[in-house]
């Protein structure tokens, strides 16, 4: 018997967008976004979004994670479609599929980092003592184990971000969404998130999607895709283009 059988690792992309159309508003007022725009983002890559304010970066990541419904188009994840989902189907999905990092870290200031990781998985069937694992697990993976019981106040920008990326992976999604997430840090503690981001992707395979204004954040990227009014200015051929 052959003991080295093939492992079949999927080459599909995670997420593809298919003539994607979306505009946010309605009648005279609505101002349109997308027009036909098509992408793909593959397991495990590592992409910077840029582009001018209003070129549409945040609406991209609002529909990639399910936040926003397309116009017209489709969005794929892993080869199924999303499109014409309800919010409730939306909700479950992304609780199991998508992390969300934010400029702002979004921390309930109240709550422990512990408890503020812990969260998304209340919405889960796990158990106590298994939640208490999974949290004390990404808080070792991001290094604040001896954070744990510390409040967001009592923590520096760089370490509330590095909790909000434990959240943001706590429940083991496929996706993380990131949306300027060095955009409040200083030049050192920025690098530290970003080889956080920089790991997420190349060790634990997960797709990270980052939305920046800042070239050096960008250039750790595998690829960095441009917006302007919409459209993929420069979209280098990557792993998945
Ligand atoms: N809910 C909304 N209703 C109406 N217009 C909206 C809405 N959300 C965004 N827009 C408009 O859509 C365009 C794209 O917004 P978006 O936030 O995606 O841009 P962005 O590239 O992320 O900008 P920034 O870099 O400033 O965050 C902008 O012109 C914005 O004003």
């Amino acid at each position: 018997m052959n003991a080295c059988l093939p492992i079949a690792v999927p080459t599909s992309p995670l997420v593809t967008l298919n003539g994607v159309h979306k505009s946010h508003g309605r009648g005279e007022g609505s101002v349109p976004i997308f027009r036909g725009l098509d992408l793909e983002f593959a397991r495990g890559e590592f992409v910077a979004i840029m582009g001018p304010s209003g070129s549409g970066k945040t609406t991209l990541l609002n529909l990639v994670g399910g936040i926003d419904h397309v116009d017209g188009g489709s969005i794929l994840f892993d080869g199924r479609p999303m499109s014409g989902m309800g919010d409730g189907w939306l909700a479950r999905w992304r609780a199991d599929n998508v992390g969300f990092v934010f400029q702002f870290y979004n921390l309930m200031p109240y709550l422990t980092a512990a408890q503020n990781v812990e969260l998304p998985l209340l919405l889960t069937r796990l158990d106590r003592r298994q939640r208490r694992e999974r949290v004390a697990l990404v808080l070792d993976l991001v290094g604040l184990s001896d954070r744990a019981r510390h409040r967001p106040a009592q923590l520096s920008g760089g370490q509330q971000q590095r909790v909000a990326i434990a959240r943001a992976l706590v429940a083991d999604p496929q996706l993380l969404l990131a949306d300027e997430p060095t955009g409040d840090l200083d030049r050192a503690t920025a690098e530290d998130v970003l080889t956080m981001l920089a790991l997420v992707s190349g060790e634990l395979g997960k797709t990270v999607i980052m939305v920046t204004h800042d070239p050096l954040a960008a250039a750790r990227a595998d690829r960095t895709l441009v917006l302007d009014k919409g459209m993929m200015v420069f979209a280098p051929a990557g792993a998945a283009a």
